[in-house]
């Protein structure tokens, strides 16, 4: 069954009338009951379209957030994209220091005392130890490690270095590709064989080129890493991916993969063999905070055209690639492959840092953002992760992409609905209960127990949501207020479950069917737990099992077999295992495995339902006379709901800023302009 998508939901409840007062209150009433129904929010890119007007119409979107006075804080971010979200569904901002709030927007690593704090109602942007993933030199080395024990499943990242500890290492592998380049009788490629990238640096800021140790400077750590010199080219110039990920959990690991991304052009076209130093920014890196500075950029002010200059939509991108004759749809799978490995390659980190910071489950979840190039062969590379990827919304075209993705995502956060006269009546009693099980780490969390004055409190139901997840379990008295380990379990399987049916354009790649056998014998042994295994067996095979006897009880004749087992008869021959191993050699290898006509039958079919779904990407975001809104909406003053602390804060923040602009303008002035130079003159910004 296709995912409801939020707005169609509300648009199931009748519309409010603005002439009349007694249909505008029914409508409140049908749609009180409708949410009733619900435990968590919903979410619709759609709220901003009436955010900005003073009508009637937003109030759809508000009256529930304000009514439940649901409330948001960013800490280290300010997004005006989450902000204007937040405050089109009735949230209001709160100051970065309450504790008391249902969603935090952390534009930062948060440090894991902060996330032990979190109560099971409030929904936070990051899971800990995630930097292994963002921070560049952390990514690549965990990677390496997968590959190490695990082989040429995990090759999707060029060969690298960390200074200042692997100088040793990278001075050999100078002299070896200098060897390498004169024995076949060319030339060190222009501007350099290596990219050298600060590994905690951003925008492109401080990347140049090596040729030799030479080129290396003392002070780091640096990430040095092969240049990829054959990048495939869209009408002569490269380009990178952004892909969009969403982790709602990841032991056992669940993640989403958004169907709509962006595909970042350089701004000049691609040359290797020399051209004018001043150029080279805007030749091999194709960031967007550089190239919109080059003369060459074209903005795309269209809502129409998704492959109008040099930004363009990932499904322009990939149609382009369909009209050159490629498999479009393969390399997504390749992408999907290479995101579900990284993801992989830190799951023991950060399950065994939640063990001890998280309390409850599905309180957190993570946006990421993977730049991806794409080679010749049509093979994926990964260059980076972004912890809160860019939601800057610069053209018509990325205002409609992200402020779908915002929505989608904050629906598979599903937060839960829940009044703050419950939370600020139940906080006391379960920060003692937390208080008490950290003090004693021996005894059991389930003998935990509610303080009964809450519970009578909890039992007047200010709101009437007596639906609630988490009212029910307390108000039914001697249950536990910090689940154990199988208890989080049973919740995170209810919590996919539940997601299905709010992911809007995010596509579930792990898991899904077939993954357990491709990727377990990828993946690190976690303990005996075995929540991967088990989730799959929860979320996929129980429900191919249900659609089997439901098909076999429907039509008999049915001959057709589930894409998740391995009963097909092409695979009488094989273990799985050994489909596995074939599966990635198919993902990685891609010049011997062009199309999915070239795989073989064995993996193909496996693949076959993941790359229908594919189809996904390819499509226009846009839909033929619909009109949208080209930018973000300036919320109008009532709407901007801010507790008092906040909204002095903002007030200082303002003056500051203001200032703070006059000093970089003066700035500004005195320096020069920066560009990227050549292996020979070495340095950037
Ligand atoms: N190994 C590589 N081979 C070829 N091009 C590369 C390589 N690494 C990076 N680039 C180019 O340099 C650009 C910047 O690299 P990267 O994304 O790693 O840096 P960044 O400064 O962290 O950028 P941002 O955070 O804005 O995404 C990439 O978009 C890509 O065009």
């Amino acid at each position: 069954m296709a995912p409801i998508r939020p707005a169609e939901e509300a648009e199931r409840c009748p519309q409010p009338s603005l002439s009349e007062e007694q249909e505008a209150s029914e409508y409140l009433v049908a749609r009180c009951k409708k949410i009733r129904t619900s435990d968590y929010m919903l979410f619709s890119s759609d709220a901003l379209v009436h955010i900005a007007s003073d009508s009637k119409a937003s109030e759809k979107y508000t009256w529930l957030g304000e009514r439940l006075r649901l409330t948001f804080k960013m800490m280290r971010s300010d997004s005006r994209l989450i902000r204007t979200m937040c405050h089109s569904h009735g949230l209001m901002q709160c100051s970065s220091k309450n504790p008391q709030v249902n969603v935090i927007w952390m534009g930062a690593p948060v440090k894991s005392v902060k996330m032990r704090e979190l109560m099971p109602w409030q929904r936070l942007n990051q899971f800990p130890r995630s930097t292994e993933l963002t921070k560049k030199d952390r990514l690549y080395e965990n990677i390496e490690r997968s590959k190490s024990i695990f082989g040429e499943a995990y090759d999707f990242i060029p060969e690298f270095y960390v200074t200042p500890r692997e100088n040793q290492k990278m001075e050999i592998a100078f002299d070896r590709v200098l060897k390498e380049v004169t024995a076949a009788g060319g030339e060190l490629c222009f501007p350099g064989e290596f990219i050298v990238k600060p590994t905690n640096s951003r925008q492109g800021k401080g990347i140049f080129f090596a040729n030799s140790m030479a080129d290396i400077p003392a002070e780091g750590p640096l990430l040095v890493s092969r240049y990829l010199k054959d990048p495939y080219l869209v009408n002569n110039h490269k380009f990178d991916l952004r892909i969009y990920v969403a982790v709602t959990s990841f032991y056992p690991l669940v993640a989403y993969v958004y169907s709509e991304g962006l595909a970042r052009l350089a701004s000049r076209p691609y040359d290797t063999s020399a051209s004018s130093a001043d150029s080279n920014e805007y030749v091999h890196l194709t960031n967007y905070s550089i190239n919109k500075n080059s003369t060459s950029f074209v903005r795309n002010e269209s809502m129409s055209s998704e492959d109008l200059g040099h930004k363009w939509t990932l499904g322009a991108l990939l149609r382009y690639v369909e009209n050159e004759g490629k498999d479009a749809k393969l390399l997504m799978l390749r992408i999907e492959d290479l995101i579900v490995k990284s993801l992989l390659s830190i799951q023991n980190s950060v399950a065994t840092a939640s063990r001890t910071t998280l309390r409850f489950a599905c309180t957190n979840f993570e946006l990421f953002g993977f730049d991806v190039l794409v080679d010749q062969a049509l093979k994926p590379w990964l260059l980076e992760v972004n912890l809160s990827p860019s939601l800057a919304c610069d053209a018509p075209l990325d205002s409609l992409l992200k402020t779908r993705l915002i929505a989608d995502l904050l629906n598979l956060a599903c937060v839960p609905l829940l009044d703050k006269k419950i939370i600020d009546s139940v906080t006391p009693a379960l920060r003692k209960s937390m208080n008490a099980s950290q003090d004693s780490e021996t005894s059991d969390p389930d003998e935990l127990e509610l303080d009964p004055k809450c519970a009578k409190t909890l039992k007047r139901r200010p709101v009437g949501l007596k639906r609630s997840v988490l009212t029910k379990k307390i108000v039914s008295g001697n249950t536990s207020l910090i689940p154990n380990t199988e208890k989080k379990f049973d919740q995170i399987v209810r919590k996919v479950e539940l997601e299905e049916g709010r992911r809007g354009d995010f596509i579930r790649v792990f898991p899904r069917n077939g993954t357990w056998g491709m990727y377990s014998p990828v993946m690190e042994d976690l303990g005996s737990d075995d929540f991967d295994e088990r989730l799959f067996a929860e979320v996929i095979t129980k429900k191919n099992m249900k659609n089997s006897s439901e098909q076999i009880a429907t039509s008999s004749s049915s001959s057709s077999s589930s894409h998740s087992t391995f009963s097909s008869s092409a695979f009488s021959s094989m273990r799985i295992e050994e489909v596995s191993d074939l599966f990635h050699d198919v993902m990685m290898e891609c010049s011997k495995y062009p199309s999915l006509a070239d795989v073989p039958i064995e993996v193909r079919e496996i693949i076959s339902p993941w790359y229908e779904e594919a189809s996904e990407y390819t499509k226009k975001i846009t839909q033929d006379g619909e009109t949208y809104a080209s930018k973000l909406p300036t919320i109008r003053s009532t709407a901007r709901l801010r507790t008092k602390s906040c909204a002095e804060f903002y007030e200082v923040r303002k003056v500051q800023m203001a200032k703070k602009k006059e000093a970089e303008a003066a700035a500004a002035k005195e320096n020069e302009p920066v560009v990227l130079q050549a292996v020979a003159a070495k340095r950037v910004v």
